[in-house]
Formats: structure tokens, sequence, C-alpha cells
């Protein structure tokens, strides 16, 4: 088991945001979680990744209870609105992929020729090598994302977290994310877990899906949220209601 929530229950001040959430991922999973604006799912990936602490409940990752989980390595988050990062930083897409090791091996340490070795492997993964000593700052979104989902990938991680990766992605980028992302999974054995507001776009493509909005509403095969998708959305998004105030169109889910 790659990762295990358990119970999970979660509020900002009062506003509670995870409801009992029990959720799985196993090694070959590649994930879709989807749900409303507002439904939980990054604060669903944050709990996954440690960086917020849930009020009740039991994360584990790989087994091991998150609290003396260490080998983050294993895991390759990518957060959203990579696009909007401040990408005036002048360094070369070949500095920001090594980025990506120097949490496994410690900052101080240099990096090794297998290291570098490494490091332009992955950017020829993704797709990058022409763009290998341009500056990230001339990238387009579509390059970029990539730059970033290589800084993760160069640890060699089990498991890479996406959290909503298309947005401010054009559409022929979006299409080769998707294949890039299958070839990960199915070529490379990674575990991929993916949030989108896409739904039509994510469920073709994963093989297990997850919808939430505070509690969860389904999680399983992707066939079967296909088969039974009305119902579960209707469920799901029962209480997204579109508000008209003063003349303004506000979206509650509530
Ligand atoms: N740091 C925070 N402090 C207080 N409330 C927050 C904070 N972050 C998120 N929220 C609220 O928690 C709820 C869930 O937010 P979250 O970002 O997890 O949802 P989401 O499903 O990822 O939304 P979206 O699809 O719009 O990105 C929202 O009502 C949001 O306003």
């Amino acid at each position: 088991m790659i990762l295990q929530l358990s119970n999970i229950f979660f509020q900002y001040d009062t506003r509670v945001v995870l409801r009992n959430v029990n959720l799985s991922v196993e090694a070959g999973d590649f994930l879709g979680i989807v749900g409303p604006n507002g439904s939980g799912k990054s604060t669903l990936l944050k709990t996954m990744m440690g960086l917020i602490s849930p009020d009740q409940g039991e994360v584990k990752l790989f087994g091991k209870s998150i609290k003396e989980f260490r080998e983050w390595h294993r895991i390759g988050y990518i957060p959203q609105k990579v696009n909007s990062l401040n990408v005036g930083f002048p360094a070369t897409v070949f500095e920001v992929v090594s980025m990506g090791l120097t949490g496994k091996k410690g900052m101080l340490n240099r990096l090794s020729k297998a290291d570098d070795a490494e490091v332009e492997a992955t950017i020829a993964l993704v797709g990058l090598q022409k763009k290998r000593n341009d500056l990230i700052g001339t990238l387009s979104g579509g390059q970029l994302q990539r730059v970033f989902i290589a800084r993760a990938l160069v640890s060699k991680p089990d498991v890479m977290i996406f959290d909503e990766p298309t947005v401010g992605v054009d559409a022929n980028s979006m299409e080769s994310f998707y294949q890039l992302l299958e070839d990960l999974h199915r070529h490379h054995k990674k575990t991929i877990v993916l949030v989108s507001h896409d739904i039509g776009a994510i469920t073709t493509r994963v093989n297990k899906v997850a919808c939430i909005n505070r509690e969860l509403y389904y999680h399983g095969d992707h066939l079967g949220f296909i088969e039974n998708q009305q119902q579960i959305l209707a469920q799901a998004y029962q209480h997204s209601i579109t508000l008209i105030e003063h003349g303004h169109k506000t979206e509650c889910s509530c």
C-alpha cells in the first residue's frame, strides 16, 4: 500500500473541509480525484503530503505512520499553479531539474557524474533536451510544467501527485501532458494521483476515481465511475448551488 488515509477530519477555523475520508492508493494506481470548487481536493493532497495535519484520523505512507515517515524522495509532488510561480529566477532547465536531487543527497553534496546523467535522462524523458540550457523564464506554460515534473521525477519517486496540472496549459500541451502521464504510468511504473476539474478528460485516462465534496462520494474503478457518473456527481455536487447576489454570480459549495 502506497498511501492510506483513515477517518480523516480536517477544518479551517470552524469550516469543516474533510469529513471522515477513507482513501487508499495502491502501487500501479492512476487515481483521478474530482470534485467541485472548494470541495477539499487540495486540502486532501496537503494532508497526504504532511503539509497539514488532520484534526482526526491517520495518514500512512508506504505502510508507515506519516509522523515517522522520512523517505520523501519516494513521493513527487507537483503543486497547483506551477505556472504562476516566479519564473524570473535565473536558472536553467538543467539547474532546476538538478534541484530535485538535492533533497535526496542533501544541499551540501555535489552531484556526481551519475547524478548529472540522471538529470540528463529525466530531461530527455519529459522531451526538453533542446531546452536544457534555457532559462526557465523563457519557457511556455506547458514546457515549464515539464520542468517541474522532471524535478519531481529525477529522484525516482514511486508515486507522483499532481494538483490541477492542466490549469494555464494550452490544449496541445494538455494532450501531450496526458501522454507523458500515461508513459510514466505504463512504461515507468509510476503510481499517479491527479486532482482535476476536468472530469471528462481524466476519467478516460485513469484507472481509479475518487469523487469528493468534503466527504468521499466514490472511490473505485474508473469504469464503475463512468457507468454511474450521473448519479455520483448529482450526489457529490448537490450542495454546489449557484447564488445570484446583487447581479454577481457566486459559486458556493456548502
Ligand atoms: N489556508 C486556508 N485557510 C482557510 N480556509 C481555507 C484555506 N485553504 C483552503 N480553504 C478553504 O477550504 C475549502 C477547501 O479548499 P481546497 O483548496 O482544499 O478545495 P479544492 O477542492 O482544492 O478547491 P479548487 O478546486 O477550487 O482548487 C475552501 O472552502 C477553501 O476556501
